[in-house]
């Protein structure tokens, strides 16, 4: 069933502006005949078009005016569950070879999934483009907005893959060879290749060497030529392409490998697949400086003029850390990426560190998913541990705006349970705290650069602080850029924010950020007859009802309105 309807149309097919027949109704015809809304407040704050060239007013498109994107499933929620339980903590996904098939990406966007995540570190090019066209069809054929992010390999020092075998066990004591030759026949046993030429000069006898951020735990013994003889002496999984970090002294050590650039020639290709692909975000792994991204936000710039891809700084090395807020100053968000981070910063300082990011991008305005093994056992067994279940719940209580799957959805055995079970437990402590008022206001600092941005700004957190001191039942915003939905979601108020905007990009963009319901819809100058044909094209569905509290901005008018649904 297509998700993108007209007011008046109930054809089971997705209007597109350029489809539409002329069986459909004129603009004229189909605008609502109840009269305009009863203001409670009308409060309007109007400043001079000048203030604002980018603001322009969208050409009033007849065609699309009729109807507006939504999916199915955010749809039955708002008008099961209404607006107040709907979710505010957005899902990335990472698709692997448990979710690559259409049916199970449709199962995870049915599941909850924001956003789809691809790992540059596995898979072809062709295989990843497969991904991308069926989220793509999805969001078409069903009114989705999921997004596509790309997460680059980065040239940190990781394992090759294990000559096809999903993974390799190491036992206690074992002896293993990692080496950086190129085995054309069967490669000997318990024999592990690494990516990094430097590898064996670099590596001291009596180093530890840790895979995937210490999952497994080997002893340097010997080094022959490009052959490391290592002592396995904590055991575990082998997974291909697991990452490799090596401690001397309980201390990373960080030799000539310190110098490998963030953005390797393979990640250059493969951001150049991404953006002819027209990702929606590109994550860069292992960055260090804030010069990298403003470096890659300039590549994409001169490669792709009509569309946007936002760059996302992945935080997860010491050096990350150090330059923290000049790299998410720089960036479009960031991910708190306690995989790779677990290794290269003590464990017990993953926690502070991650509530650090939260909040640092929080009052930088740039949306944060913390990631890496919220629910790990589930890569294996149906149900997540308590521990989980209780990390899980403060990412939401820090009020991150997403939470992240990797393998748990790219190759465990119960993708859509591990994804159900971070939807419900979202859902539930996003509820008791803000039943509870548990909330602590955090401090929000003006982020805003010029007066026009400014002034966005300030109706941004009066339209939220209104918003709760009235206790209204959904903010509305028309949204340009995604930039006045970003700063109003920045402010986590006690209701959904429903996003308006005239392009799909800047819809599924917006999908990544905590509380927006992003709705592509075209509208006008004209605040009035957006409002009424809004409310007419939500009522027509049942997602809103007559007496619901609203209140409206808009990024044109640099508006705010306080009215009931009529
Ligand atoms: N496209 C893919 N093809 C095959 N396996 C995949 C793919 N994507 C993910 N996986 C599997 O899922 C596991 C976990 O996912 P992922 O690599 O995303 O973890 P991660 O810790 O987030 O990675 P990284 O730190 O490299 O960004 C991988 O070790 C790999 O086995
Ligand atoms: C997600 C990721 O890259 C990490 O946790 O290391
Ligand atoms: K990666
Ligand atoms: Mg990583």
């Amino acid at each position: 069933m297509a998700q993108s309807l007209g007011l008046l149309s109930s054809r089971p097919t997705v209007i597109m502006p350029s489809k539409l027949s002329s069986s459909i109704p004129s603009v004229t015809s189909i605008r609502p005949s109840f009269p305009c809304p009863r203001r409670l407040h009308a409060l309007f704050v109007r400043a001079a078009a000048s203030v604002s060239p980018d603001l322009g007013v969208i050409p009033f498109d007849g065609a699309a005016t009729s109807s507006i994107d939504v999916d199915k499933v955010t749809e039955s929620e708002l008008k099961e569950n209404g607006f107040r339980s709907t979710r505010r903590t957005k899902l990335v996904c990472t698709i692997g070879p448990a979710t690559c098939s259409p049916e199970q990406i449709e199962a995870l966007a049915v599941g909850g999934m924001n956003v789809a995540r691809i790992n540059m570190c596995h898979g072809t090019h062709e295989w990843h483009h497969e991904v991308i066209r069926q989220v793509r069809r999805l969001n078409e054929e069903k009114g989705f907005a999921v997004a596509v992010m790309m997460d680059t390999e980065g040239s940190e020092i990781h394992m090759g893959d294990l000559g096809g075998a999903a993974s390799a066990k190491a036992e206690d004591g074992e002896i293993w060879t990692f080496s950086v030759r190129a085995f054309n026949s069967p490669r000997p046993e318990r024999t592990i290749i690494v990516n990094y030429d430097g590898f064996a000069e670099d590596v001291r006898v009596g180093d530890l060497l840790l895979v995937d951020g210490g999952m497994v735990r080997f002893e340097v013994i010997e080094k022959i030529g490009p052959d490391v003889k290592c002592r396995c002496i904590d055991p575990g999984l082998l997974l291909p392409r697991a990452n490799l970090t090596f401690w001397r002294n309980s201390r990373l050590v960080r030799e000539r490998n310190a110098m490998l650039p963030t953005i390797s020639s393979k990640d250059w290709l493969d951001i150049d697949f991404g953006i002819s692909e027209g990702v929606d975000f590109i994550a860069v792994s292992f960055v260090k400086s804030a010069e990298v991204i403003n470096h890659l936000k300039s590549y994409i710039a001169a490669r792709c003029r009509d569309k946007e891809i936002a760059v996302l700084a992945k935080i997860e090395s010491a050096d990350s850390l150090k330059n923290l807020e000049a790299i998410i100053l720089a960036s479009d968000g960031a991910m708190v990426a306690r995989g790779d981070m677990g290794a290269q910063i003590p464990l017990e300082e993953v926690p502070s560190s991650q509530q650090r990011i939260v909040k640092t991008c929080r009052q930088l305005n740039k949306p944060v998913i913390v990631a890496s093994q919220l629910l790990d056992s589930m890569i294996e067994y149906p149900t997540p541990t308590r521990a989980e279940v209780a990390d899980v719940s403060e990412a939401v209580r820090q009020r991150a705006d997403a939470l992240m799957l990797s393998g748990e959805s790219a190759m465990g055995q119960y993708p859509d349970k591990a994804l159900t079970v971070l939807r419900s437990v979202s859902l539930r402590i996003e509820r008791w705290w803000r039943e509870e008022k548990r909330h602590e206001a955090m401090e929000l600092p003006i982020v805003a650069n010029s007066f026009s941005d400014k002034i966005i700004e300030e109706i941004c957190n009066s339209a939220a602080k209104m918003a709760n001191n009235l206790g209204v039942d959904a903010v509305f915003v028309f949204t340009t850029t995604g930039h006045m939905a970003s700063l109003l979601s920045r402010c986590r108020p006690d209701c959904p924010i429903f996003a308006f905007t005239s392009s799909t990009s800047v819809r599924r963009r917006l999908n990544l950020q905590w509380g927006l319901i992003p709705f592509r819809l075209s509208f006008s100058g004209d605040m009035e007859s957006n409002l009424n044909r809004t409310f007419a094209l939500l009522k027509a569905r049942g997602m809103i009802q007559s007496g619901d509290l609203v209140i409206a901005l808009s990024d044109q008018l640099l508006s705010i309105q306080v009215m009931n649904v009529p």
